[in-house]
């Protein structure tokens, strides 16, 4: 990453002349703080300072909830492995330390040097900022911690921010995080590994975050859980940092150790020697510079990695990088986020504030739904459901029809060919009369009809279920599509919906038992074809009986196909004839029949869905959203709170966004005049 690498090239080629590269007043500070040591002055650089007041403004804001990462310096380190301490160095107080957990909430350090002899110190959290004092520091975090994480030994990712103003700490903000602990310890939960490393990769793992890691020199580095942790985001160490502690207590061998660099730390080593006890800030420096001037093994480390100030300069340097790189950067994903934030809101809904506006939206959104179920179920038009089959709806429609009509023709079709004129005769046989054998009697043909028409009458009434059923689906799913933003709306035509299709699903359903019906009753109609058909098929009654009288088993009817008609000898010829004949008029009347079952079907159809779409819906949504008097239509003006919650979040994100734009204002222009 080019931040990163700059960040690293940056610091090891000044490794030789470590502020070559700062400006003047800086390095006249960084003399001075080599030079005298205690206190560590200021590294105040008036050129940084904006930028990292406009960085902390950001902070504070939590620009980071809307994934907008903030250049930051962040600490992690095993327990105890000193980092209250490193960072109680650089700001010259005195903060939580010792065994144990100490630190259980991010700890934001907000160090500024400031002119007044007076130091100033306030913490904020929870939204309140907290005054106090040097003595008390070490209590107040304590209590803001329980605030924050309960009294227990928890952690929490609620982070707590420490402002320090005091004359020559040097202008750097950095995040103490809970130290790294394997085992609970008694009162902490099971898990609190997991707990630690969770909310430690979340700081240290965006690309704009440099990880200061804080190493015991009484511990082998490798086996470090803080290595392997930053090793996971930061593998080549490009954008690592080590303060080793402790130098006093494990002076053997460290040379080798940062030397040799096992652990691969891409911004260098830095040894210090913390406070110890009860000594003062000034004691604590002056032992740490005599120690490295003068111990034996120590004072061989260069002395551009060792102690407290050397350390502050190097944070100060690298702050300063990250943020002339990061800011640009940041200002641009703003701007983009609050313009898509804006442009989010706008396009939602308008809120709707008095009954007026709730009518001419609902009449708004009923017109909509009615002109999207025209296109799409009466007039086929699908542009505004391209890939939606089902939402074809005419396409849909006629395939349903036609299958219907297949299984209507497919249930009849085993009377045309099995058991040959075995109905007929039986039929003719229960008719029988004391009359003249040749007349054919209306009855006989009558009972077969019915009894045809009954086999069939299923499939009109579970094919009028189907349609309906699939006609609801889409209905719902328009009306509930258009009524999205308004939850209360949704409610009203769902049920108006359902109960309208329930309507026409019955009317269909009585209207389709009706005809069934009226098929049973009157063999009539006043088509031509029937006349035409049954004479060409009556014409094939002379050959049939001729052969019906030899040896061959089928006979082959030109309309019908191949008959069996073994099983007919025996039977009288008139029979034969009259059961003949009552077929062929049977079967030219079946086709006419099945014709009239579909043909009527879909006229049907076509009128109640128009019907439907361009009267029915309209006035059962009005009825049932308007005339209960119940409020319905008040109703409307409270937001879905899907809605409502998105209309929140949007504008709690365009306040955020457009505070850090505000923060932000010139800063660029000193970006580009200054860095
Ligand atoms: N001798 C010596 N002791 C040190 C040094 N730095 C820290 N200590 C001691 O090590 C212990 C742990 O230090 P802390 O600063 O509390 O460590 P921490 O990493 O902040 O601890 P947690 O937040 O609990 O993880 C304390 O008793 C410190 O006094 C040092 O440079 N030399």
């Amino acid at each position: 990453m080019s931040l990163v690498g700059s960040v690293s090239d940056e610091m090891s080629n000044s490794s030789e002349n470590q502020v070559e590269s700062l400006p003047q007043s800086i390095e006249e500070k960084h003399q001075e703080l080599v030079v005298s040591h205690v206190p560590i002055v200021s590294s105040f650089n008036e050129r940084i300072r904006p930028l990292l007041d406009a960085v902390d403004k950001l902070r504070h804001l939590q620009v980071m909830k809307e994934g907008i990462q903030l250049p930051t310096i962040v600490v992690v380190g095993d327990q105890s492995s000193g980092k209250s301490s490193v960072l109680e160095s650089l700001a010259g107080i005195s903060l939580p330390r010792g065994q144990g957990i100490c630190t259980r909430v991010p700890l934001i350090m907000r160090l500024q040097h400031h002119t007044a002899p007076e130091p100033e110190l306030s913490l904020e959290f929870n939204g309140k900022t907290v005054p106090t004092s040097e003595a008390q520091i070490a209590n107040a975090i304590s209590l803001a911690t329980d605030e924050i994480a309960g009294s227990a030994k928890g952690i929490s990712n609620t982070p707590l921010t420490l402002v320090v103003k005091k004359n020559g700490v040097p202008d750097l903000t950095m995040v103490d995080l809970p130290g790294i602990t394997r085992v609970p310890v008694h009162g902490q939960p099971e898990n609190i590994y997991e707990q630690i490393a969770d909310i430690i990769m979340e700081y240290i793992r965006p690309e704009e975050s440099i990880i200061l890691n804080v190493l015991s020199a009484t511990v082998d580095f490798t086996t470090c859980e803080s290595i392997r942790m930053s090793q996971k985001v930061d593998k080549n160490g490009e954008r690592t940092l080590a303060v080793v502690t402790k130098a006093d207590r494990a002076p053997e061998g460290l040379l080798e150790k940062v030397t040799a660099d096992d652990v691969n730390i891409g911004l260098g080593y830095v040894c210090v020697r913390n406070r110890i006890g009860d000594e003062s800030y000034k004691e604590a420096r002056k032992e740490e510079a005599d120690l490295f001037e003068n111990h034996p093994l120590l004072s061989k480390i260069d002395k551009s990695m060792v102690g407290i100030p050397v350390l502050a300069q190097k944070l100060v340097q690298i702050q300063a990088t990250i943020i002339a790189r990061c800011l640009p950067e940041i200002v641009r994903k703003i701007n983009e986020k609050l313009n898509a934030s804006i442009s989010e809101l706008n396009r939602m809904p308008k809120t709707l504030s008095s009954v007026g506006e709730a009518l001419t939206t609902f009449m708004g959104i009923v017109g909509s739904a009615k002109e999207s179920l025209n296109k799409i179920i009466v007039r086929g038009e699908y542009d505004e459901y391209p890939e939606d089959k089902n939402m074809h709806c005419t396409a849909r429609l006629v395939e349903m029809l036609n299958q219907y009509s297949g299984e209507l023709r497919k249930c009849s079709e085993n009377d045309l060919t099995g058991n040959f004129l075995m109905d007929e005769i039986q039929v003719l046989e229960e008719a029988k009369g004391i009359q003249l054998p040749n007349f054919l009697p209306r009855t006989t043909f009558l009972a077969i009809l019915q009894k045809k028409v009954e086999k069939v009458s299923h499939i009109p009434v579970a094919f009028v279920e189907k349609v309906w059923t699939y006609i609801e689906g889409v209905v719902i799913s328009v009306l509930m599509h258009h009524s999205e933003n308004y939850h209360q709306l949704q409610l009203s035509t769902r049920r108006a919906g359902h109960s309208l299709i329930a309507r026409m699903k019955e009317h269909s359903r009585n209207w389709v038992t009706e005809i069934v019906q009226m098929e049973k009753l009157t063999d009539y109609t006043s088509n031509p074809e029937y006349m035409n058909d049954w004479s060409k098929l009556m014409a094939q009654q002379h050959d049939f009986t001729r052969d019906e009288k030899g040896y061959i088993s089928t006979f082959k009817i030109e309309g019908l196909g191949e008959v069996p008609i073994a099983g007919l000898r025996g039977y009288d010829q008139h029979v034969l004839l009259q059961a003949f004949d009552l077929k062929m008029r049977m079967t030219a009347y079946w086709k006419i029949v099945l014709r009239r079952l579909v043909d009527f079907m879909a006229l049907h159809l076509q009128f109640c869905l128009r019907n439907l779409v361009n009267k029915e819906m309209e006035e059962e949504i009005v009825k049932e959203l308007v005339g209960r008097h119940d409020g319905a239509i008040e109703r409307m003006l409270e937001e879905s709170p899907a809605v409502a919650a998105k209309r929140e979040k949007l504008n709690v994100s365009i306040k955020l966004l457009s505070e850090s734009n505000n923060v932000l204002g010139n800063i660029m222009d000193k970006i580009a005049s200054n860095i």
